[in-house]
């Protein structure tokens, strides 16, 4: 016989297409309005499996997860109220799978198909709603709220990829304060801002002697973070010598402070971010191909803002509302057009540059309502081969290809970077964050290139 799958919506027409997809795959489905009527059907008989909508008039869509967990049922919830607290309570609560809506039949279909191929594990204990500010209503973001909600309570080490800007640290953070470690520290280091002979006592601690000027035993972040969850941030800028080390500690989980001799043991969560393509630097051989696999067990994606323009106004109104608050400033808004403006501009610097736009608006915009006008201009549009500094560029690198001169990418790409940094610190009276910003960097990403341009000097 079929496997039966019961689906609970209030909603005829969700139930309706949901019902007909999953008979076509082959299953035995009966159709429900409400809770009451579910309880009262499995009185009788047992289905495979229950999909379940989260608010429904009376008992709730969770009640049902709980009351069918009870029962060893897998039952996979579905909403169109896609948070990351919301998912992360339906799978702490030990939902199969969680469905933002509207879904793609498709993929509600193969969840089906792998909720029955096998149950999750036990849940975890139930926890309070964590707070967290990660906002975002388009689908990739409901996609990431659902994957950080999936991952969160395993304690699989997570890799999280995406420009700058685009929220790698609060994902971090959501990735912890949903995970049972959540009382417990969340500590961050950033490999690109710290020099490299540096990371290693940064992140193990040393010994007093361990080094000149060493005078105290320090503890590093590993042992910082103990019990919690190490956010390595720019993990791609790691050196290669720091790298065979960190390989060691997540294998063994076991490492010496810098310059000393007791052995400690270490229980600790890696969630790693970069900017860069890890694979890239592999194929390169700057990065430790068995490392980059046991930090990138799980893997989020987190896209560019451009690819999320539906998320821009409720980020802007965020984050001008807040920017507000904080700094003790008359509320303002922006007007419709304002919005829609906002909507099609581009952000190379992801959130963090519309964050910085939004500040900057809630104290220098003229009225209480803002205008399409006091965004002042867009960034300016990439230079196109023909117009000035391109030309200059392609002159010299004919040239220095008819020489046969080395590392000519390499060369150019360092007088960019010093050009366009030395620029914007000038313009910014020497402020790395706000020429950062400027550039539509992050502020992690001049560090290091501040560094870079100084050492090639
Ligand atoms: N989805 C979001 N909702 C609300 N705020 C966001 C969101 N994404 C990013 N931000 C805000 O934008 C800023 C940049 O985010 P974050 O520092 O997490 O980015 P990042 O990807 O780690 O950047 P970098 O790679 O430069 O370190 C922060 O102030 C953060 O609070």
């Amino acid at each position: 016989m079929n496997p039966a799958v019961w689906i609970a919506d209030d909603d005829r027409a969700v139930r309706y297409v949901l019902a007909e997809a999953l008979r076509e795959a082959g299953y035995e489905v009966r159709e429900f309005d409400r809770a009451a009527a579910v309880r009262e059907a499995w009185t009788k008989t047992r289905p495979a499996l229950l999909v379940t909508d989260v608010r429904m008039p009376g008992e709730d869509g969770l009640g049902l997860l709980a009351a069918g967990r009870e029962r060893g049922l897998p039952v996979i919830v579905m909403s169109a109220y896609t948070d990351v607290a919301t998912t992360a309570a339906a799978y702490r609560a030990g939902a199969a799978d969680y469905l933002p809506k509207p879904f793609d039949l498709d993929q509600a279909v193969a969840a089906v198909r792998r909720a029955l191929e096998g149950l999750p594990g036990e849940p975890p204990a139930v926890a309070a709603a964590p707070t967290h500010a990660l906002l975002g209503e388009s689908a990739p973001m409901r996609e990431v709220f659902r994957l950080i909600g999936r991952v969160a309570a395993s304690d699989l080490n997570v890799l999280i990829t995406g420009e700058t800007g685009t929220g790698k640290e609060l994902v971090a953070r959501a990735l912890h304060e949903e995970s049972a470690r959540r009382d417990k520290p969340f500590v961050a280091l950033n490999t690109a801002a710290i020099p490299g002979e540096l990371l290693e006592s940064e992140l193990f601690g040393h010994e007093a002697g361990a080094f000149t000027g060493a005078s105290r035993r320090v503890a590093g972040r590993f042992e910082q973070a103990e019990g919690g969850t190490l956010f390595l941030d720019e993990i791609g800028d790691m050196p290669l010598a720091l790298q065979t080390r960190l390989l060691r500690v997540l294998a063994g989980g076991e490492f010496y402070r810098v310059g000393g001799r007791e052995l400690i043991r270490g229980d600790v969560r890696i969630v790693a971010a970069t900017h860069q393509d890890l694979d890239a630097l592999v194929a390169a051989g700057r990065f430790r191909a068995d490392l980059k696999h046991r930090l990138d067990v799980v893997r989020i994606a987190l896209p560019p803002l451009a690819a999320r323009r539906a998320d821009i106004p409720l980020l802007a109104r965020h984050f001008l509302a807040a920017a507000a608050q904080a700094l003790k400033l008359p509320p303002k808004r922006f007007s419709r057009a304002a919005l829609a403006a906002l909507e099609r501009r581009d952000f190379p610097g992801n959130v963090r540059e519309l964050e910085n736009l939004c500040r900057r608006l809630a104290v220098i915009a003229p009225g209480a309502e803002i205008q399409p006008e006091d965004l002042g201009p867009a960034p300016h549009a990439a230079p196109t081969a023909a117009s000035g500094w391109t030309g200059a560029l392609r002159a010299w690198a004919s040239e220095a290809l008819a020489a046969g001169e080395a590392d000519i990418h390499a060369r150019a790409r360092a007088a960019l970077d010093r050009t366009l940094l030395e620029a914007a610190l000038t313009a910014h009276g020497g402020h790395r964050q706000r020429a950062a910003a400027a550039l539509g960097l992050g502020r992690n990403t001049l560090t290091r290139k501040l560094g870079t341009s100084r050492r090639r000097r």
